[in-house]
């Protein structure tokens, strides 16, 4: 039996829209992510379970995990014997942590260690990445690759291996709050503009290679500084109720920036310090997030995607 643990991840990081990623680990030492897990069966068989299972759709073959071990069988490894394949489903859909890129991640690491078939860093990631597209609406690796690896990944096509670690503070600590709803990450994706001005395509490009040049040199308060988001934050914000109260009252409790994870409706902050951190979680779940929320102060998740118990 091969079980594998995937973590949750924010997408753009504010300032790399599509191409920034972060793995997340909360520093109680809880796992925030899915679980895959293959063994020998008789046939293959799949089960979906977990906190989230039941907001899956019933039939196995509009899982996406399933979906994975029939394209795995079909074109990786059509002599790998047969399988159970359980999905734990522990994050939340449509949550701005990379939920469908989780399941992806963990589904195909652990079928590729299972069957032997040692596929390279950039097989596994284009592979994962053609599944993540299918629903969110886009290809985009700033889910798959953090997840996957681990940290803060510079991700994309036109990036040698698909992905750049970038170093960042060991003191930051990181806010996630999911506020309890969901937020379709496709629909997410179509309220934004189509079409870049000029000026706002070169901003972008400055201030994502200022930033990951900055982060490079350790001048990471100076990366800190324009770590903002202009390209999808103003028209995603209000889908996502209470992001703009949050966003106006977290800087006096300590948040250096504030933004949305992913598609949203998780927003995060960077805070300095753990009292900063511990301010603003407590702000968070008193005035952000309902009774299917949850607030975590993370560290980044270094290990990316690992396995847990292999028998
Ligand atoms: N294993 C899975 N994990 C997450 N989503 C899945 C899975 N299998 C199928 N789906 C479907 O994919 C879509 C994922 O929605 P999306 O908004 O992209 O989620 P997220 O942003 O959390 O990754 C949903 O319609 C969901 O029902
Ligand atoms: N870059 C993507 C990230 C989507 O992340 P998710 O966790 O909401 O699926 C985007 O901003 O659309």
């Amino acid at each position: 039996m091969i079980e594998v643990y995937a973590p949750a991840s924010i997408g753009n990081f504010a300032v790399g829209f599509d191409a920034l990623g972060a793995a997340l680990a909360p520093i109680d030492g809880s796992l925030l992510g899915d679980v895959a897990v293959v063994s020998a069966a008789s046939s293959d068989e799949f089960i979906c379970s977990g906190e989230y299972a039941h907001k899956l759709p019933s039939d196995a073959s509009e899982n996406l995990a399933y979906q994975c071990l029939v394209h795995f069988r079909a074109h990786v490894a059509p002599n790998m014997p047969s399988v159970k394949l359980e999905l734990k489903k522990n994050l939340p859909i449509g949550s701005g942590l990379g939920s469908s890129a989780c399941s992806v991640v963990a589904t195909f690491a652990a079928l590729d260690k299972f069957a032997g078939t040692k596929l390279s860093q950039v097989e596994l990631i284009e592979l994962m990445a053609d599944f993540e597209a299918v629903v969110s609406g886009g290809r985009h690796y700033d889910n798959i690759t953090p997840c996957y690896l681990g940290g803060l990944q510079l991700t994309g096509d036109l990036i040698p291996n698909k992905s750049i670690a970038l170093p960042v503070d060991e003191n930051w600590y990181y806010v996630a709050a999911f506020p309890g709803f969901s937020l379709n990450t496709a629909k997410a994706r179509s309220v934004l503009p189509k079409e870049l001005s000029m000026h706002a395509g070169v901003e972008f490009a400055q201030r994502l290679s200022a930033f990951s040049s900055l982060l490079l040199m350790h001048r990471f308060d100076d990366a800190l500084s324009i770590m903002q988001d202009h390209i999808a934050e103003p028209y995603r914000a209000p889908l996502i109720t209470g992001f703009s109260e949050a966003k106006a009252s977290l800087p006096a409790l300590g948040a250096e920036i504030v933004s949305i994870s992913g598609a949203g409706p998780t927003l995060f902050t960077v805070c300095k310090t753990l009292k900063a951190a511990q301010q603003c979680a407590q702000w968070l779940e008193s005035n952000y997030i309902n009774e299917q929320g949850f607030c975590h102060i993370c560290k980044l998740d270094n290990d990316g995607t690992r396995q847990l118990t292999v028998l």
